[in-house]
């Protein structure tokens, strides 16, 4: 039986560094796989379901219905508004995942676009990529981990201003974009979801020193982007927005410079629009940002808490082992325990036939 096979990776990301909350994305050398296949004539007999396994961060959590797991909805929402109403038939997909759960490192970004691929390629869309942000900016709202998984490197995004009828295509509620369809439901599932409007997210890619690496000093708590959402203001004070504009101005140049300079760029990392609220949640942020320092320890860059957090992420070019050991023993006076990882800037998602 001729079988159609896929692989699909997804880059792991982190969100905001430092001054660019809601704004710029980097792309991290921890991967969500997927392998995919069916046959490309289905068998005689019933329509068969989507099959999932899954491996590595999230097996003992993510559901496995393919109407309920977050990436198979997603290319379920690009198939149907594509005219597509259903996955092939015997359609197995395998994921294997190294980017932990609510940790700021986008493990949902991933998901979605591991869905917005999967729909594009079973439904044979050829979307561009603009059209692939679109759809996954109709899931996840905020651009930056999203544009930095599916485009790669160091990228800064903003939503465009849609007119009224487009706000509102785009305001729908989250649970009609990806309503968990019943499984049993075949062929009679409406063709018509809310389809995004064309143009949403738009985005450049910064230049990046090849120097720098990224550590990831990873708390063994997991800290829901929504959770972490709640507490930020809604309103800030003219001085607070400048300090950040100020240091987001430079920091997009100076991390694309070689050698970078520590001076610049570690008080670029500054932030005070969200870190100074999160750290309520995440004990031992401050003593961790504001002790491990250029000064402190060499190759050190900046450092700032990844994405929602709880994730620390030091830039630097060398010393990474003793930024994370020494990071290791500030949050052991907290009673957290960490994991840490040395990471690469990467390129964006692939996918092969
Ligand atoms: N591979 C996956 N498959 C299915 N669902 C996933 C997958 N990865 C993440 N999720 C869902 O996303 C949730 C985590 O999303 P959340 O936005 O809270 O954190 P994050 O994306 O890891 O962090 P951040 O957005 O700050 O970088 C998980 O609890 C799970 O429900
Ligand atoms: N910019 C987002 C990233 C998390 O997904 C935030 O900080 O809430």
């Amino acid at each position: 039986m001729a079988e159609r096979k896929l692989s699909i990776r997804i880059p792991a990301t982190s969100a905001n560094i430092g001054p660019g909350f809601d704004v710029v994305g980097l792309s991290l050398s921890l991967y969500l796989s997927l392998a995919v296949s069916y046959p490309i004539s289905p068998p005689p007999g019933p329509y068969l379901a989507p099959e999932i396994s899954y491996s590595g961060e999230g097996a003992d959590e993510v559901p496995l219905d393919a109407y309920k797991n977050l990436t198979t909805r997603v290319a379920l929402y690009v198939l149907r508004c594509n005219d597509v109403s259903r996955f092939p038939s015997h359609l197995k997909i395998h994921v294997d995942n190294e980017i932990p759960f609510g940790r700021g490192l986008g493990s949902s970004g991933a998901a979605v676009i591991a869905g917005v691929l999967l729909g594009n390629a079973l439904g044979n869309l050829n979307l561009p990529t603009e059209r692939l942000l679109d759809f996954a900016l109709m899931v996840e709202r905020h651009p930056d981990n999203v544009t930095a998984a599916l485009v790669g490197g160091f990228v800064g995004s903003y939503l465009k201003e849609l007119d009224e009828e487009a706000s509102e295509a785009a305001s729908v509620p989250l649970s009609e974009v990806l309503p968990e369809y019943p499984p049993d439901a075949g062929e009679n599932w409406g063709l018509h979801p809310p389809k995004p409007p064309l143009g949403i997210g738009h985005y450049i890619r910064f230049g990046w020193s090849e120097s720098i690496k990224a550590v990831a000093i990873i708390p063994r708590f997991e800290l829901s982007t929504a959770k972490a959402r709640e507490v930020l203001p809604t309103q800030y004070s003219r001085k607070d927005l400048v300090f950040n504009l100020q240091r987001l101005a430079v920091l997009t140049t100076a991390l694309g410079q070689t050698p970078p300079d520590p001076d610049l760029i570690y008080e670029a990392m500054k932030d005070r629009v969200h870190q100074p609220y999160r750290k309520q949640l995440i004990p031992g942020l401050p003593e961790v940002t504001s002790k491990i320092t250029p000064s402190t320890h060499l190759g050190l860059l900046g450092i700032c808490l990844s994405g929602a957090g709880p994730t620390i992420l030091a830039l630097a070019t060398e010393g990474f082992e003793r930024i994370a050991q020494d990071a290791a023993s500030i949050f052991k006076t907290f009673n957290i325990e960490i994991d840490w990882k040395i990471l690469e800037i990467t390129g964006g998602s692939t996918v092969e036939q």
